[in-house]
């Protein structure tokens, strides 16, 4: 299951000029407005013909200028989500979800309709108008009206864009299962990092058109060359971790590549794998292992990459077992550090500092 994408267009003073791979799972195409994201989305879609591509979906050609293929959007497999739910106000959820369906062409599935509404917790929900539901509620059943239509690939534009943190909290743990739980590749716009750290298996980062870097998620965040597009404070690596007990002080212990971590409690079981999202800014580094500090997390690691930006800082990455670790330091302190590529270096991560929102579902 996979999309190809080669796209060349060209708008008055904008040119896209980008080439990626979408596998299944969630492919984040992240940047700043006007970009380009939504450009792509909608050549993908079919809803504008680029000067020139070559889009595929599994095995079938969506666009190649090259044969002058061009399938119209209804011929296109394709769910899409909105920022905006759109759904009929004067139909119920569970009309809504089976309008989806209908409008596709396909005939009633009890089994996927069941567990779809299972899938995104839309039981309580089903007799209930769009005009009761909260937002967060509203995406919920967008999400599986675009799915009842049986797409080969689901688009989301953006889909929490326009919830408030509570419901973008609620609804995240909802789009983890899908992207763990459907075969699906799921090409998903977003400019919040928080949210593609959370949930991306694959990041594209879009920049004035081009594309910046793609490749998976662990690599491309890690990457200190992203962060003038990403901006300093969101530069920060994903980690996977393990959890191994919950203590009785309030701490969860997880296992990560480089060693161990404690976090506030997190809610899943003893052997559940997590992504751990640790922002650069909260990491120090220390040439030696640190003693009589407060501070519990500490991996040991090799520096793998040191990125001067244009202000007093430095990010440097550090090889910690078979995963990367940011670490944003001033330069002062990488020269007094003496730090250079292949030096043994430790990092320490205070526990508080990594939020709930920051620890969502391995994948
Ligand atoms: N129909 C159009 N005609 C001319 N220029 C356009 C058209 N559509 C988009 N553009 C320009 O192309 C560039 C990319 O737009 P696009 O909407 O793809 O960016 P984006 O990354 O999705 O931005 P945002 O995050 O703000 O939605 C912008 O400079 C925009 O002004």
């Amino acid at each position: 299951m996979s999309l190809r994408v080669q796209i060349t267009h060209r708008f008055d003073s904008f040119t896209l000029n980008a080439a990626f791979d979408a596998p299944a799972g969630v492919t984040a195409l992240f940047g700043a407005s006007g970009s380009g994201k939504t450009t792509v989305v909608n050549a993908v879609a079919g809803l504008i013909k680029p000067d020139q591509a070559r889009i595929s979906l599994n095995d079938q050609m969506l666009c190649d200028s090259a044969t002058r293929l061009w399938l119209p959007p209804h011929k296109r497999r394709l769910g899409y989500v909105f920022q905006e739910a759109r759904l009929f106000p004067h139909l119920s959820v569970q009309q809504n979800l089976r309008y989806g369906r209908w409008f596709a062409g396909l005939r009633g599935d009890s089994a996927e309709e069941t567990r779809l509404i299972t899938l995104l917790g839309l039981g309580p929900l089903l007799a209930r108008r769009p005009g009761a539901l909260s937002g967060g509620e509203k995406q919920r059943v967008a999400i599986g009206r675009a799915l009842l239509s049986a797409p080969e690939l689901l688009l989301m534009d953006e889909p929490l864009a326009a919830l408030d943190e509570a419901r973008k909290a609620e609804i995240l743990p909802y789009l983890e299962r899908l992207r763990d739980e459907t075969q699906i590749p799921i090409l998903y716009v977003s400019h919040a990092m928080a949210e593609v750290a959370r949930l991306a298996t694959t990041v594209v980062v879009l920049s004035d058109g081009k594309v910046l870097r793609a490749g998976p998620v662990q690599n491309i965040l890690s990457d200190p060359g992203i962060a003038p597009t990403i901006g300093l404070r969101e530069a920060g690596a994903v980690l996977l971790a393990q959890v191994v007990t919950h203590h009785p002080d309030g701490l969860s212990e997880l296992s990560a590549a480089g060693g161990r971590l404690f976090l506030p409690e997190v809610t899943a079981q003893p052997g559940r794998t997590l992504r751990v999202r640790i922002l650069a800014q909260d990491v120090i580094l220390s040439r030696t292992r640190p003693d009589g500090l407060s501070a519990l997390n500490i991996l040991p690691g090799t520096v793998s990459m040191i990125h001067a930006g244009d202000g007093p800082g430095v990010l440097v990455q550090l090889q910690t077992g078979d995963a990367q670790i940011l670490a944003r330091i001033t330069q002062r302190s990488a020269q007094a550090l003496e730090l250079s590529e292949g030096k043994p270096c430790y990092a320490i991560i205070k526990s508080v500092s990594v939020a709930q929102d920051n620890v969502g579902r391995g994948a």
